[in-house]
């Protein structure tokens, strides 16, 4: 590789998987902006920034109430569906060939969007996306820990109704939501339920330090989950670590995320060391490219200038993340071929 191009200029050129992206914290300024003329307020409105820009942190608890904001802007059909399509189309043009988007269905009673409409407008903006060449989406629907075990049955059902209905384009479920609320045991037997339909999973887990030694981070390692998300202290844990180790369970990595709200003291100390050093799948994500400012491309730098990886590496990562996606065999040789074609043009173009 031509060392004449630039490292950031490598990462967006890199064709990239994203499997770790919240709808509405992936939603850029642009979108918000869109969304505030929609709804006819005035950025004062907004009670704050929605963004935490480089080089600033804050408290845990500061993006939750960010996501509040850009879920209080979204409240009607059409603007998920415009926030859909936005986010699609910022992931398409950072080089994401792949992209599963999660989603917390939501009620809006002053409006009229039901969780139905929600999922329908998320599906019919990716629907509208099917015919592009660049990049291929799916989704997962979230389970929010504040939520009822009531409601989180209704979301796996939903799921399970929309991914025959989709067809193939619902493909999970995601547990989120704040780490400091509820207690995730509660959800287990809706997670059995949502495994027994065929649904993946990509839960939460660990992402805070008390929850190295919850019960609930071993009950719901032993669903067993189909990728982790974050995982930040399961190492701090022997007993979690082996079990994770074991099963080579891909971890959903979110550098940015984790360093910005301040789970992770900074780059150089961030998990990823320690699993990708012992040949754990890991995947690199965005989690909130909006509310943390990043992009998948920028996550890729940052990993190289902090591990030290090289090129190829980050190559390896990227065609490896292809693993883990939710999708069957077919279109995962589609993707690896993709890929592969992909390389040789880089590889030419940068000579
Ligand atoms: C520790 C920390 C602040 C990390 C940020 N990472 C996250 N941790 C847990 N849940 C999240 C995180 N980012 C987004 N979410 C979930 O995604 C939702 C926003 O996307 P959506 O409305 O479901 O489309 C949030 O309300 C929250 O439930
Ligand atoms: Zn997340």
């Amino acid at each position: 590789m031509d060392e004449a191009v630039g490292l950031p200029d490598f990462c967006r050129r890199l064709p990239k998987v994203e499997l770790h992206a919240h709808l509405s914290g992936s939603v850029s300024e642009t979108t918000i902006q869109k969304l505030q003329v929609k709804k006819g307020v005035g950025h004062e409105g907004l009670q704050g920034d929605t963004a935490i820009g480089k080089g600033e942190t804050r408290h845990l608890q500061e993006p939750f109430r960010i996501f509040k904001i850009i879920q209080d802007l979204s409240d009607t059909e059409e603007s998920i569906f415009m926030m859909t399509e936005d986010v699609i189309s910022e992931f398409a043009a950072d080089g994401v060939r792949y992209l599963e988007l999660r989603s917390t269905p939501r009620h809006m009673p002053h409006t009229g969007m039901t969780p139905q409409s929600y999922v329908e407008s998320i599906l019919s903006a990716i629907q509208k996306c099917k015919d592009r060449e660049d990049v291929v989406v799916r989704l997962l629907l979230a389970i929010d820990r504040r939520q009822s075990v009531e409601t989180a049955m209704t979301t796996v059902r939903l799921a399970q109704e929309y991914m025959l209905r989709s067809p193939g384009v619902v493909v999970g479920i995601d547990l989120s939501g704040n780490p400091a609320v509820g207690d995730g045991r509660d959800f287990i037997p809706v997670l059995k339920e949502a495994q027994n339909c065929g649904l993946k999973l990509a839960l939460h887990i660990a992402e805070i330090s008390q929850q190295a030694v919850a019960p609930e981070t071993s009950a719901l390692l032993s669903l067993p989950p189909d990728r982790v998300g974050h995982g930040t202290f399961i190492h701090h844990n022997q007993d979690l670590a082996a079990v994770v180790a074991d099963r080579k369970m891909p971890f959903e990595i979110c550098l940015t995320s984790n360093v910005k709200a301040q789970t992770v003291a900074s780059y150089g100390e961030h998990h990823f060391q320690h699993w990708y050093s012992r040949k754990q799948p890991c995947v690199l994500c965005t989690d909130d490219k909006g509310v943390f400012c990043t992009t998948l491309s920028e996550e890729y730098r940052l990993a190289a200038e902090t591990f030290g990886l090289t090129r190829p590496a980050l190559w390896d990562l990227s065609y490896s993340s292809i693993d883990h996606t939710f999708v069957g065999e077919d279109l995962k040789q589609q993707l690896r071929d993709r890929w592969n074609t992909e390389k040789e043009k880089l590889f030419l173009q940068t000579r």
